[in-house]
């Protein structure tokens, strides 16, 4: 990561998307490490600080929102192994508030949203946030029939066994239920049964759980419910998805209800009048969290009447009905032993703090990133100093500085080295004034070489069975492999060598055999990974996706690009892609892609290096061409839409959700170019411009119509 704590308002665009990028590939690796591993390697406060700052960068730079923003999207799809299943209703996330202030903008907000005027009253329910994992629970006519996990929100792991060992489940309902209920909440272990279990797995040699959470998590997406069964899993109730029948009027009732039938609620939940009643609850709450059996890491408000939560509808991934406010980190104080200057991909230099290792917030932390020399110097750290690290923050974990009458007689300044630590001791150079150092060895500088070759192998690149980080680094240093290509050449080259990979440490006959399968198994390739294995700057996954479907074949991309990047290079100081050439202005003009990207891409292609590595590639593999893009099946989805004059059941925010979330864009003024004008009362010059237009004009009406939302 870099630069995280320079101000959104202080960064150049190119920095920005730089970091962007950055983001979403670190929260994506959390993501897979929290969900589908159950094995975290930070605190939930520092990745939450990740996710606020990509929103944070994402508002300052709304033209640099990424298709893979983790702001897009909800969880991780659901891991191999389980059946999938599709929720018919999608299992969301939540947004967050950190501070008093966050929670009054939310209920402000609301209002504004809904038109509520000062004296109508709006109730929020507060509940403890449960901090387990999501399921839903679906009965038909009152029977348990399936229960799956949130996976991505659209699709989970259908775990239906696992949970039938669940005590707090019960198998039927009784009363007046509805013919299709799904009732959602969280599972979660209790903390003495969450120590019981890691007691017992310590005995037996297992594998020890970080906290309650990843325990209840592991245990029930297991793929042996014999296993779920020995571990004791408990439920609260505080949701539901798919109903036959609406469940009552209102959040708090629908709790009544599902305890009526059975399930349990959490008790410490409470129906508030106003922002400063939540605000209480939130407090009473935190105070008896260390009272608790069961963890929780904030207080959940969500507006009470239903229906107000059916007009507030949905920002991306979270309802916009609900908030999730969070318990502050904590901090600690240790001592910094060495920092160690890494090399990445792309050649930045990050600094890192080794740091004698110090539990903050449940969790050992042994390093943090100082991020850049400009860092070090504004925090003034050195080694030998005493610091205080917070697992909240801007980063992970984050270094708020020294504790100055700790400091030792002798500590100097630390000082950035003027060369790359790799031996080649080439010269570093801090870009044009950016922050970032950089090793300007780029593909001779043997660091960035095994980093590029271990993103080549990466999961969501080649995604190379048994050749890991490790694997590569070994045979880098026992120069088997230089570039991709080198991979493919393996199994050829290994019948030559004098120490064969079967004879290397921990290496054999089979496993070696198994190596050159699933190298070989990866001769045929998406046309979209091997644009992502390639590591072009800023190009990730979705990118490199967008680019394969817009291109279709690895030569029809390659031409294209290489035209664009003879256009930039004769070009380079236009700003309008148009004036640099039709290649460029095409390739920035893909969705979300824009010049920083396109740059970023020419310049891959303007390397001879670089050239030389897609043609070794080219000649050894079989790149597929890419699927053509699913349409949206939303009859308003990629229509341009206007609305116009005082709308009568929808503020203009709301209107505009309804088109946005439906895949629509929303225009301020009417052109020919324009699909709808909507136009409520009091229209004025829109509505008489679309008549002389002659674009299809809607009423409110119409409008809710064609949407799907009629009466
Ligand atoms: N440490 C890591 O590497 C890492 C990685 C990914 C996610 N996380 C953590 O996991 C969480 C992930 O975010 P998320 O998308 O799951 O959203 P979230 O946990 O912030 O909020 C949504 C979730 O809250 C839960 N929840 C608990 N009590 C609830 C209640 N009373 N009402 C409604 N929902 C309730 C539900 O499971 C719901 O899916 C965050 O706390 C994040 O810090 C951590
Ligand atoms: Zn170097």
């Amino acid at each position: 990561m870099t630069q995280q704590r320079k101000p959104a308002d202080q960064l150049s665009e190119a920095e920005a998307a730089e970091e962007l990028a950055a983001l979403a590939a670190a929260i994506r690796r959390h993501d897979d490490l929290y969900y589908r591993q159950d094995a975290p390697e930070i605190s939930d406060a520092d990745y939450d600080a990740l996710r606020r700052r990509n929103e944070t960068l994402e508002t300052a730079f709304p033209e640099l929102v990424r298709a893979d923003s983790p702001s897009q999207r909800v969880g991780i799809a659901p891991a191999a192994g389980f059946s999938k299943v599709r929720h018919r209703v999608p299992m969301l996330s939540l947004q967050n508030a950190f501070a008093d202030q966050d929670v009054e903008d939310f209920v402000a907000r609301v209002r504004r949203f809904l038109s509520l005027q000062p004296i109508d009253p709006l109730s929020v329910v507060a509940e403890p946030k449960i901090d387990g994992l999501s399921i839903s629970l679906r009965y038909e006519r009152g029977r348990f029939r399936q229960g799956a996990t949130r996976g991505d929100g659209t699709e989970g792991e259908d775990v239906t066994n696992n949970l039938r060992t669940l005590r707090d489940l019960p198998e039927r309902l009784s009363g007046e239920v509805p013919d299709v209920l799904e009732v959602r909440g969280e599972v979660y272990m209790t903390k003495r049964d969450f120590a019981a279990l890691n007691a017992r797995q310590e005995a037996a040699g297992g594998k020890l759980f970080a906290n309650p959470r990843n325990a209840a998590a592991g245990s029930l997406r297991q793929l042996d419910s014999k296993i779920t069964e020995q571990r004791p899993l408990r439920f609260f109730a505080y949701a539901w998805g798919e109903v036959s029948r609406p469940i009552a009027a209102t959040h708090w009732e629908s709790l009544q209800r599902l305890k009526g039938w059975g399930f349990a609620i959490n008790p410490l939940a409470a129906r508030c009048r106003s922002a400063a009643e939540a605000l209480e609850v939130y407090r009473k709450v935190e105070a008896e969290r260390g009272t608790l059996d069961y963890d929780i890491d904030g207080v959940v408000y969500k507006v009470d009447d239903l229906s107000f939560q059916e007009r507030l509808g949905f920002v991306s991934r979270a309802p916009r009905w609900a908030i999730a406010h969070k318990f502050p980190a904590e901090q600690a104080q240790t001592l910094l032993e060495e920092i160690v200057v890494q090399v990445g991909r792309t050649g930045a230099l990050t600094p890192v703090a080794h740091l004698k290792p110090v539990t903050v917030g449940g969790v050992v932390v042994a390093r943090a990133t100082l991020h850049n020399p400009d860092e070090i110097a504004r925090l003034d750290v050195r080694v030998g100093d005493s610091i205080t690290v917070q697992r909240a923050g801007d980063v992970i974990p984050q270094i708020l500085g020294p504790v100055l009458d700790k400091r030792p007689e002798d500590a100097e300044p630390y000082r950035f080295p003027d060369v790359c630590p790799c031996a080649l001791a080439t010269p570093v150079v801090h870009e044009d004034g950016a922050v970032v150092a950089r090793c300007s060895g780029e593909l001779a500088c043997p660091f960035q070489q095994v980093e590029r070759l271990i993103h080549f192998v990466s999961r969501d690149a080649f995604d190379i069975e048994g050749l890991g980080d490790k694997q590569v680094r070994s045979f880098f240093e026992r120069e088997l492999i230089h570039t991709p290509a080198d991979i493919f050449d393996l199994a050829e080259s290994d019948k030559e060598s004098l120490t064969p990979i079967r004879k290397l440490e921990g290496w054999g006959e089979k496993s070696a055999d198994n190596l050159f399968a699933a190298i070989e198994a990866r001769r045929r390739i998406p046309l979209e990974r091997f644009i992502y294995a390639l590591g072009i700057r800023q190009v990730g996954q979705a990118t490199a996706k967008l680019l394969a479907r817009s291109y279709g074949t690895l030569v029809v991309w390659q031409d294209a690009m290489l035209a664009a990047a003879g256009e930039r290079q004769a070009a380079p100081d236009a700003k309008k892609p148009d004036l640099v050439g039709e290649h460029y202005a095409e390739l920035c003009n893909i969705h979300s892609i824009g010049t920083n990207v396109a740059d970023e891409i020419c310049s891959f292609f303007a390397e001879p290096h670089n050239l030389e590595v897609v043609r070794q590639l080219e000649v050894r593999l079989s790149v597929e061409a890419a699927a053509q893009p699913e349409t949206a099946d939303s009859p308003v989805a990629g229509k341009t839409v206007v609305f116009t004059g005082t709308l009568a059941t929808m503020s203009r925010g709301e209107a505009k959700a309804s088109a946005e979330s439906r895949g629509a864009k929303v225009a301020g003024s009417v052109s020919k170019k324009t699909d709808y004008v909507v136009v409520g009362a009091d229209a004025g010059s829109k509505a008489t411009k679309a008549q002389e237009l002659g674009l299809t004009i809607l009423s409110e009406e119409d409008w809710l119509t064609l949407i799907g939302r009629g009466a």
